[in-house]
């Protein structure tokens, strides 16, 4: 997978894109990371990349040429590379985007080339949004500065999910959150620690008791903490039973 991010900070991503899971991913030749400045796509008299919003009002808007630039500059370098086979995903992260689920991370990780867009200032000119993006994400309702911390969270979620990246053992937090609910807790060495000690079940070695104990507790902390993903969630008969009863109390 290629995955470019066009942004007036490349800076920002030398240490996501060097360090750990996203930097050996990289490494062993999974993904290829780059970062594109759009200011070097700024070519007019001021190299500038924003400008005031027509129709007043405060605060500034980025420009439509200096990303337009760019994204074609990418796209044409990939095709040129003769590696690319279907046209990119060109993502632009906002606030008025659809909102980051696994499930979406799932359907990008199927993609051979991911260029993202991270904004500044107020936005972006709509014609970005009309004639060159083809989704539009956000992580979450609250103000940032950027949208640089989006483009992160996206790429990490979607690079982890490309065969060959995560171990055995990690792939483990996938499986269990792809069914919906929250994780059961978990325990490691030492079996007390100040007087706390860890659950009998997962100490009696019996696989299938200590199963139905983790399915119970993601079934508990689900319901109180978010009842809403029990909705969606694929649940056993018996489950939906012992969910009924413990709704009441
Ligand atoms: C709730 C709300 C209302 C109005 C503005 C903003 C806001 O934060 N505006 C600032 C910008 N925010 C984001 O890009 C951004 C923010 C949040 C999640 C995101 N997921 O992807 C990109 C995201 C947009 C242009 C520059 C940064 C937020």
């Amino acid at each position: 997978m290629r995955i470019d991010v066009l942004t007036l900070f490349p800076e920002m991503f030398v240490g996501v894109f060097g360090a750990s899971i996203l930097g050996k991913a990289r490494d062993k030749g999974i993904v290829s990371l780059n970062t594109v400045n759009f200011r070097d796509f700024a070519n007019n008299k001021h190299n500038t990349v924003d400008d005031m919003p027509y129709g007043g009002g405060g605060g500034m808007v980025l420009k439509a040429e200096p990303i337009f630039g760019a994204a074609e500059h990418v796209v044409a370098e990939h095709s040129a590379s003769g590696t690319s086979d279907k046209p990119p995903r060109i993502i632009l992260m906002c606030p008025q985007g659809e909102p980051l689920t696994q499930r979406k991370a799932q359907e990008l990780s199927a993609e051979s080339h991911l260029i993202f867009v991270c904004g500044h200032y107020e936005g972006y000119d709509e014609r970005i949004r009309e004639f060159l993006v083809t989704d539009e994400l956000s992580i979450g309702d609250y103000v940032l500065t950027g949208g640089e911390l989006p483009a992160m969270v996206v790429i990490d979620t979607v690079v982890r999910l490309l065969p060959g990246v995560l171990g055995n053992e990690q792939s483990a937090v996938t499986d269990s959150f792809s069914d919906g609910l929250l994780e059961y807790p978990h325990y490691t060495r030492p079996a007390e620690f100040r007087g706390w000690k860890v659950p009998d079940a997962l100490l009696s070695g019996h696989h299938a008791e200590i199963e139905k104990w983790r399915r119970r507790q993601s079934l508990q902390r689900t319901l109180e903490r978010r009842p809403e993903l029990l909705e969606v969630a694929e649940l056993t008969a018996e489950e939906r039973r012992w969910l009924e009863e413990n709704k009441i109390k």
